[in-house]
């Protein structure tokens, strides 16, 4: 079997995400401008497979490989191979005999060597040290189902490492989600094009580290194709939070005002504020319920004032922001009622200026989806729902959501316009520019305030936009980026492998790390 090691490196998520169709419908175009023939492709997939494994192998491990019959249990075989040559104990267990030609080549060439295929049930005889799972990849249909659903089940249970070849096999390469099962995977190597589902949904608890291989047909094939959704990487912080200027004044950095923090939830403001200041904003207002001053006013940077709902003056205060927050504590009492009615009312009648950059987070979602308002400003919103919120924005339920997340934001953003965030494992970011993915961040960041403080660095980042020569999009992503890692930073500090206990302002420490790339 040919070992074609160029083209068997595996390198680091690329920007470009696809849907899995886009690869499945492109890759043998490339591979042919490529010069190469789909057999080619498969050993180089299967070669890419191996090295990211062998990495992970004691000298003599043993190892499983669980073979389906299409084209990526063939990589599978080609696996097989290279893993016995290199003297390890293999076994391959298969569902049936393969059913396409390249993968029958695989096959073959591993019974030639002397390579045997025992049933796909009895893979757990091997006591393997490591599983390759080579059982469905793009070519999954349908729910998981019969002998392939069992071996799914029986391999979460054992707790065994599994390598997945391309998708571990059940989920949903578009969505994250598994159909019926998946299978729950050390790592995942990936091919050709990164398939959009490894990023979001369900797929952190399935797909383990993820790997890339492009198989030496990347070029050729972004040719082809366009990204289906754009993967966030920390070095686009690096590239776009360039240092301020020696002579900046506070005046450059922008004005937030942020518009909630009802009796009993003024922490939300204080903690959205203090966000917004630790993101590098100029200054910060609070307008809050009266009463509730004194613990916003804590936070002896942030300027604080009560006002009744409706009150007019809070015009003064929006006519020198550069954002405006609009949300966080609002509650769904009548105070927060009469100031969405208020807003909705001035922004009709451009008392409001339509251009003012605003975020629009927790109860005053929750009052847009009631009210649905026919308000032309909405072009600068931007919407920062958590599934739930967006479920009631959308009139659906919470799952249906989860189930698509790709099409919940988008249709999102088509409904209500702007740029939505939708939050959640895999953030997604959609506005004029597509969507982009934010995997980063810990469990640990599911917890009260964090909402807040996204939105406050949010806030705060766009208020300095102009001096940084940022467009709103490109901050908006920048800021959930920023906030994921500044999460994951916090919680290493607490407990590097915790995935419970952080509280929201614990990040705040670790916010001008992350929005400081170039300067440390
Ligand atoms: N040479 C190449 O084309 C390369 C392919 N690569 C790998 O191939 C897979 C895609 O292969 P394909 O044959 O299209 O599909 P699968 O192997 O994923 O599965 C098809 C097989 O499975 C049956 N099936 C579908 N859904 C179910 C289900 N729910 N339960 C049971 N069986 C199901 C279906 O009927 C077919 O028989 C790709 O992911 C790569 O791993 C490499 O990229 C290299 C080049
Ligand atoms: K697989």
């Amino acid at each position: 079997m040919t070992h074609d090691g160029q083209h068997a490196q595996t390198m680091s998520i690329p920007q470009q995400l696809y849907r899995p169709e886009q690869v499945r419908e492109h890759e043998a175009e490339a591979a042919a401008r490529a010069g190469i023939d789909m057999w080619t492709l498969m050993q180089r997939a299967g070669a890419a497979a191996w090295s990211v494994l062998s990495d992970k192998l004691a000298p003599g491990a043993r190892i499983a490989v669980l073979c389906g019959t299409g084209n990526n249990g063939g990589d599978g075989y080609i696996v097989a191979a290279l893993a016995r040559e290199a003297g390890h104990i293999v076994r391959v267990f298969a569902l049936a005999e393969p059913k396409t030609t390249d993968a029958r080549r695989a096959w073959s060439e591993w019974l030639e060597r002397g390579g045997d295929v025992e049933p796909l049930a009895d893979w757990a005889d091997a006591e393997p040290d490591w599983v390759v799972d080579a059982l469905l990849g793009t070519g999954l249909q349908q729910t998981l189902r019969g002998e392939i659903c069992d071996c799914v089940e029986s391999l979460n249970e054992a707790k065994v490492p599994v390598l997945a070849l391309d998708i571990p096999t059940g989920l949903h390469a578009d969505t994250g989600q598994p159909l019926g099962d998946a299978v729950r995977a050390r790592a995942t190597v990936t091919f050709v094009g990164v398939k959009r589902g490894l990023t979001t949904g369900q797929a952190a608890a399935y797909c383990g580290h993820v790997h890339f291989a492009d198989l030496g047909i990347q070029r050729e094939f972004r040719l082809l194709t366009e990204p289906s959704a754009w993967y966030l990487q920390p070095t686009l912080l690096q590239h776009s939070l360039v240092p301020r200027a020696a002579t900046a004044h506070k005046g450059d950095a922008g004005h937030v005002v942020i518009l909630g923090g009802a009796a009993g939830m003024a922490g939300a403001v204080r903690l959205a504020g203090t966000a917004a200041l630790r993101a590098g904003a100029g200054k910060v207002t609070i307008l809050c319920e009266p009463g509730q001053e004194v613990i916003v006013g804590q936070q002896p940077e942030l300027m604080v004032r009560g006002l009744e709902a409706g009150r007019d003056e809070a015009l003064s205060y929006l006519e020198h922001a550069s954002v405006l927050i609009f949300g966080p504590g609002l509650g769904q009492r009548a105070w927060g009622r009469d100031w969405w009615d208020w807003y909705c009312a001035r922004l009709q009648s451009s008392d409001i200026d339509p251009e003012l950059t605003t975020v629009l987070d927790a109860d005053a979602l929750n009052a847009l989806a009631q009210a649905r308002p026919d308000i032309s400003g909405r072009a600068r919103w931007i919407l920062t729902p958590h599934p739930g919120e967006a479920a009631r924005l959308l009139e659906c339920e919470t799952q249906d959501v989860e189930k698509n997340r790709w099409l919940a934001a988008q249709t999102l953003q088509e409904q209500f316009g702007g740029i939505v965030v939708l939050k959640g494992r895999g953030s997604l970011i959609c506005g004029q520019e597509g969507i982009a993915v934010c995997d980063r961040g810990t469990p640990a960041m599911a917890t009260a305030g964090m909402g807040d403080v996204l939105a406050g660095m949010i806030g705060g980042l766009l208020a300095q936009r102009h001096g940084m020569a940022l467009a709103t999009e490109a901050g908006v992503r920048l800021a959930v980026l920023a906030h994921a890692l500044a999460g994951e930073s916090a919680m290493q500090e607490k407990c590097p492998e915790g995935t419970r206990g952080l509280m929201a302002s614990d990040i705040f420490d670790w916010i001008p790390y992350w929005m400081n790339p170039n300067d440390r």
